[in-house]
This record gives C-alpha cells, structure tokens and sequence, in this order.
C-alpha cells in the first residue's frame, strides 16, 4: 500500500500527525543517555549493504544441515530468514491483505480498539519510549495487538476488528499455521541445542502462549527524528515475523552495525527472543533490532511472539550445563522477568542482565 503522508491519521487522539510536534519526536540512536544500552558510535548507525544481511535458510534442504544452519544462525545473528518454509502462500498473503485493509479504515473505525491499558487484550497503541530528563514519547508506528493462540480461540476471535470483514476468519487461520511452524521451529532448535526434538514442546507446553502484532509505519517526513520501533530485545521464546515486500525497516545489530532486513517473497524472520538465551545458557542470542521509518511508502510487519506465562519457571536448561560450562543465569518466574521489563520500559532494554548470576563478567 502506497500511503502519502497525509493521509494516514493516527489513532492515538492526543497525538497529531506532526513530526513537529514533541510528542512523536525522538532521537535516534544519539541521546547520551547512560540509561540507553547502545551507546552512540558512528558505526553503530552504518547500515550495510542488505547481501550482508542475516542468513537466509530454505527449510527444504536435508534435516541435518537444516539443524545446524539455524544454530549457526541462533548463535551468530540471533535472527535469519526462512524460505521454503511449507506455511501456506495464500494464508501468507491474506493476512498481509487483511492487516492493509485495516490500517487503510477511517481514523474513527480504528480508534475504536485505541487503548493504553496493557491488560487489554485486543487493542491498538502507539508505543512510547523515556528518553532521560523528558517526557515520554511516541513511537513513529501504530499496531494492533491480540492473542494468536489457537487453543484459546473462542475468548478472543469475537474481539478482534469486525472491519475489515474477513480479519477474524484469517487471523485465526494464521494463528493455526503461525504456531505449527513456530512448534516446529522448537523441534530444530531444540535439536541445534543437542536435545530431544520435543524438548522445548514437552518443556514450554501448558506455560507457553502466542500473541501477535500488526505494525503500521506510516511514511514519516523526517525518518532522521522517528523511530518505528526504538532499539530492544523480544521478550518471549522466539519470533516470527512476515513484512510486507518492497520496504526496507527491520534493522539488527551484527558486530555493532546495522544491518538491514531487505523483505525476501513468501520469506518469514525468525529471531531468538530473550527466553531462549536464557535457557540455551547464552549460547543463542536475543539480539538488539530496530524498525526505521521512510519518507515515502508505509510499511506493515505481521509479528508473532512466542510468550510464557507468568507461572512459568525459566533458567538454563540442566542438559546444558555443567563443571566447563557453569549457568550463566539464575532461574526466575518469568512475572519476575515481565516486572523488571516493566521497569525498564521505555528507558532501557537489557533486561536479561538482571538475571545474569555474575553480571560483571
Ligand atoms: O516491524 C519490524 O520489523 C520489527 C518490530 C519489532 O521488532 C517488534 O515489534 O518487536
Ligand atoms: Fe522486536
């Protein structure tokens, strides 16, 4: 969807479509601010050129080497691209379709489902980030978040948006297939690991859930002063995320550049979240990423996160550590984890650190 400046209206009432204005004005990676993990560096702002990007992995290439590509890839990137993948092409594109018709509704049909209350389940925010000394301020983006977990289907289908008409037919369809790739993706990792194939399904299964967001970057006048998404880790197991072709925004850090996520058709992103560092003892990384705004074409990505619930008990599995290779983390409720994340919100993203057993080595 090509989309000129004026005519996307955020649904967020306070906020007017203004890059002028203080509240959607942020710095992007220069703010000295202790606080901020990536400290300014004049590298850390290049991006490279998209052929050194993340590793692309077609999953129809022979079970061995498909499970040690993506360990290379968990423990080198954090993050690759998956081709060939099996999830169904139509489905792929539906949901992209879906996800434009609603971000292309009236401002009034859309601020409808506005909320800034995080127990909502079924909204659409504008996030915001601290920045030190001032107020907090909002994000170049607007998604709409719901759960995406098939098992629950009934207490959260008749939430979704009711325009356009087929978002909830489609968006449970995805959520079906979505969770079947993401389970099979815990199947090669936990192979990559040098565990049982069902490892992680046997481990995650009854404390895990699956929540989805629907990114909306509008064009932005002056990318230079946004961001879509300031610079963070996921907080879940993994991630899955499709975007829409033809724009550039995703950004991951690989020894301190950028490095830009160019879209690949029918391609999906998959990235280690901070729950599965913890539990491969940091041998897989949550790596920092961004998403940058453009001045002509809105760009929308179709998020998946593998969550835990707050009962869950995370620490590093036992099979991975021993007298060489002692746990680098403690074990802890992952409420624990959501609290201190709560803390850092919108000032800090290294939540993962709080958990190290010797954070100063
Ligand atoms: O839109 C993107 O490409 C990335 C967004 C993201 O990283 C997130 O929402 O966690
Ligand atoms: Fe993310």
């Amino acid at each position: 969807m090509e989309m000129s400046k004026s005519s996307f209206k955020f649904a967020c009432k306070s906020s007017p479509f203004s890059p002028s204005h203080p509240d959607f004005i942020i710095l992007p990676d220069d703010y000295d601010d202790e606080t901020v993990v990536l400290k300014p560096d004049d590298h850390l702002s290049q991006v490279v050129l998209p052929s050194t990007s993340i590793p692309t992995i077609d999953m129809k290439i022979d079970h061995g080497s498909l499970v040690s590509k993506i360990s290379d890839a968990c423990e080198n990137y954090g993050f690759f691209q998956i081709i060939n993948h099996g999830f169904s092409r139509d489905l792929y594109q539906q949901m992209m379709d879906v996800a434009t018709d609603f971000f292309g509704l009236p401002y009034e049909e859309r601020a409808k489902l506005y909320s800034d209350d995080p127990n909502v389940s079924v909204r659409i925010e504008t996030p915001r980030l601290k920045l030190q000394n001032q107020n907090r301020v909002r994000m170049w983006t607007e998604r709409l978040l719901h759960p995406a977990d098939p098992t629950h289907e009934d207490d959260y289908i008749h939430l979704l948006p009711e325009n356009p008409p087929r978002y909830r037919e489609v968006a449970a369809a995805y959520s079906k297939e979505i969770t079947d790739l993401i389970c099979r993706l815990w199947g090669l990792i936990s192979e990559g690991l040098g565990l049982e194939t069902n490892y992680l399904q046997t481990r995650l299964h009854g404390s895990s859930k699956f929540c989805q967001t629907v990114n909306f970057y509008p064009p932005c006048p002056d990318p230079e002063l946004t961001m879509g998404v300031p610079v963070h880790t996921d907080i879940g197991v993994i991630t899955i995320l499709q975007q829409v072709q033809g724009v550039s925004g995703l950004q991951v850090i690989k020894d301190g550049k950028w490095l830009a996520v160019d879209p690949l058709p029918d391609a999906f992103i998959v990235n280690v979240a901070d729950q599965l560092e913890v539990m491969s003892n940091g041998r897989y990384k949550s790596v920092h990423h961004r998403a940058v705004t453009n001045q002509v074409t809105s760009r929308i990505s179709i998020i998946t996160f593998s969550r835990l619930n707050n009962d869950a008990i995370v620490g590093p599995i036992e099979d991975l550590i021993n007298e060489e290779q002692p746990a680098i983390y403690r074990n802890y409720h992952f409420e624990e984890f959501l609290k201190e994340f709560s803390k850092q919100l919108e000032t800090r993203w290294n939540v993962k650190q709080v958990f190290q057993l010797h954070p100063s080595t």
